[in-house]
């Protein structure tokens, strides 16, 4: 996805693109993790819809005990540093393979704007069939990195991010999620985007401003 972004448009009288503040440079991993690294981030997204949702008799609960132990003691010792991981770094993944990003799929990455598509999963839910309010800032935040990048500048740090809820955003529901750079001033970029359902109708908007990052900034 890197490939597609068209360099240098958006940098504006910013420098040192590669350098991106203190950040270590990131690069996407090549093969998405290996052929079952999707299917184990999607059996954890399975797991965890699971976890918030089952009312297990007390030795189900148990024996899944021991298989998540086991399970977590199975990777414990192929830790990485940031950065080496393919969690947050395959970018043909849904949530680029990071459990903690919504699981959603990106179909437009350019210097005009991303657009992702997805549902929130019962993982995800708040109340009466509701997705959680504080998931919404998530994807949002992670839409406004997206784009940041798409548009040439550095990796920023966001300064602030606001959500308006215009309307309940449901489970288990296709919608997509839209944005763009509004303006470039120096260090700030301005963003703003909206999530949608299928028909159109804005769920909640957001605005936000990145600042890229001063030499070593961290
Ligand atoms: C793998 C391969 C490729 C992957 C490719 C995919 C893309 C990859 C996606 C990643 C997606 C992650 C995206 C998450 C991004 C976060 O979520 S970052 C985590 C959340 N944010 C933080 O933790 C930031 C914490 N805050 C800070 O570190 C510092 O406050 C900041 C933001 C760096 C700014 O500090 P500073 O450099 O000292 O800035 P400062 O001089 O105070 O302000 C600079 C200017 O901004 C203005 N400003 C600063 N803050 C504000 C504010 N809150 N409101 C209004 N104005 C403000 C100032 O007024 C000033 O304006 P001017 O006077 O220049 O006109």
């Amino acid at each position: 996805m890197s490939e597609q972004v068209e360099r240098g448009r958006g940098r504006g009288d910013v420098d040192g693109y590669e350098k991106h503040g203190g950040f270590p440079v990131y690069r996407a991993a090549e093969d998405d993790g290996g052929p079952d690294f999707g299917r184990l981030i999607e059996a954890m997204r399975v797991l965890q819809d699971a976890a918030v949702s089952v009312s297990a008799p007390a030795d189900v609960v148990r024996q899944a005990a021991e298989q998540a132990e086991a399970l977590a003691a199975l990777l414990e010792p192929h830790r990485v540093p940031e950065g080496q991981q393919p969690g947050g770094r395959s970018m043909g993944l849904p949530g680029r393979g990071s459990l903690l990003m919504l699981p959603w799929t990106v179909d437009k990455f350019d210097a005009t704007g991303v657009r992702s598509t997805g549902v929130f999963r019962r993982f995800h839910m708040g109340g009466n069939g509701a997705a959680h309010g504080g998931t919404l800032p998530l994807l949002f935040d992670d839409l406004f990195g997206m784009i940041t990048h798409a548009y040439g500048r550095p990796i920023s740090r966001t300064a602030y991010l606001h959500v308006n809820y215009r309307k309940i955003t449901p489970i288990d529901t296709p919608l997509v999620i839209e944005g763009q750079v509004d303006r470039v001033d120096g260090r700030k970029t301005f963003i703003t985007a909206k999530l949608m359902d299928a028909e159109g109708t804005v769920l909640a908007d957001g605005e936000a401003l990145m600042l890229v990052l001063l030499p070593g900034q961290p």
